[in-house]
């Protein structure tokens, strides 16, 4: 049955859409509000987000006096900056860091003691990776900057950027195993889409430290920071990543959406999406301009 122009653009719509939902939601028995009210219970800490004219925003999670460990509260508010950058139309790239010079070292313990019961570990893990998932999927080009150490869940957010990039002396590594555990946050399904399935379990089961040498060698490291004397860590990182988000916001989105199409549909509906991206800078300021100009790409 052939569909009409509004029925056509609802589909598109909704496809596109889809990549910005959630992965549990009640259909899998999951009620956020419920682990949002226990997570409530371990405050602490913010994440805090600063969004620039460049179009590139920097959020920070910000606890340094337990090395930016996850508390409850940062857990709530990583969610409602990953809904505010959902909803900036502007923006073309993010960058994630840690306060004071070091990344994260996962959730806060107490907190996790506190709720070490296998049914809120479920809903604490679910609420995680909503977030993580939606965090990786914005229409924004992104790169967590590693400074110090990132660890557990630390290590686990590093890999809901699109890049990281290391400081000297950084160390990403999945301490889960210390802990008896495996990530839960999403971190390996991401790990491998990484760095394949040989790195990815030398990392979960060895614990291995990762320097920058050896995150550059196997691929999770997209450089290595060197800051002078002049030029901070942050500053080194926003020049990095404005090679990817010079342009129009417009072209920038479109590249990121069929990237992450690429990445977690099957081939017909990636290519299907791809159509659909493209259908919204087709014929668009940017493209009418390059057209216009008649440039030669040298
Ligand atoms: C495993 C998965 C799980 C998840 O996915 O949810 C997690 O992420 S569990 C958390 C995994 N992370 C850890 O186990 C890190 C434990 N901490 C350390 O190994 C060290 O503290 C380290 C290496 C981060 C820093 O060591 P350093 O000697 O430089 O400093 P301190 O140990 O004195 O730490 C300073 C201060 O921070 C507190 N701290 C550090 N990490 C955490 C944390 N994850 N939760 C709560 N508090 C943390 C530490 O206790 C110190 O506080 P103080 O009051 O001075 O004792």
């Amino acid at each position: 049955m052939a569909l009409s122009s509004a029925g056509r653009h609802i589909l598109r719509t909704t496809r596109l859409q889809c990549r910005n939902t959630a992965v549990y939601s009640g259909v899998h028995g999951f009620n956020d509000e419920e682990i949002k009210g226990k997570l409530l219970a371990f405050p602490g800490g913010s994440i805090d987000l600063v969004k620039q004219d460049s179009g590139i925003a920097v959020m920070t999670v910000n606890n340094p006096a337990r090395m930016n460990a996850f508390s409850g509260t940062m857990m709530l508010e990583l969610e409602e900056r990953v809904a505010q950058l959902e909803g900036w139309s502007e923006g073309k790239g993010l960058i994630v860091q840690g306060a004071a010079e070091t990344f994260c070292s996962g959730s806060d313990l107490n907190a996790v003691r506190a709720i070490s019961n296998p049914q809120d570990g479920m809903k604490m893990c679910m609420f995680m990776q909503n977030t993580l998932t939606r965090l990786l999927r914005l229409p924004l080009i992104s790169v967590a900057l590693v400074e110090g150490k990132a660890l557990g869940g630390g290590a686990e957010l590093t890999t809901s950027c699109d890049f990281r990039l290391m400081a000297p002396g950084s160390v990403i590594q999945f301490v889960h195993k210390y802990m008896g555990l495996v990530p839960g946050w999403g971190g390996a399904a991401r790990l491998v889409r990484i760095v394949g399935s040989q790195n990815a379990l030398q990392l979960l089961a060895g614990a291995k430290k990762v320097d920058p040498d050896y995150g550059t060698q196997i691929g999770l490291a997209s450089g290595v920071i060197n800051p002078s004397s002049g030029t901070s860590a942050l500053e080194e990182t926003e020049q990095w990543l404005a090679q990817y988000t010079k342009g129009p916001a417009a072209v920038i989105r479109a590249a990121k959406k069929v990237v992450v199409s690429g990445r977690e549909l099957p081939l017909e509906d990636a290519l299907r999406t791809e159509k659909d991206v493209f259908g919204t800078v087709w014929g668009g300021p940017a493209n009418l301009a390059a057209l216009a100009s008649k440039s030669k790409h040298k």
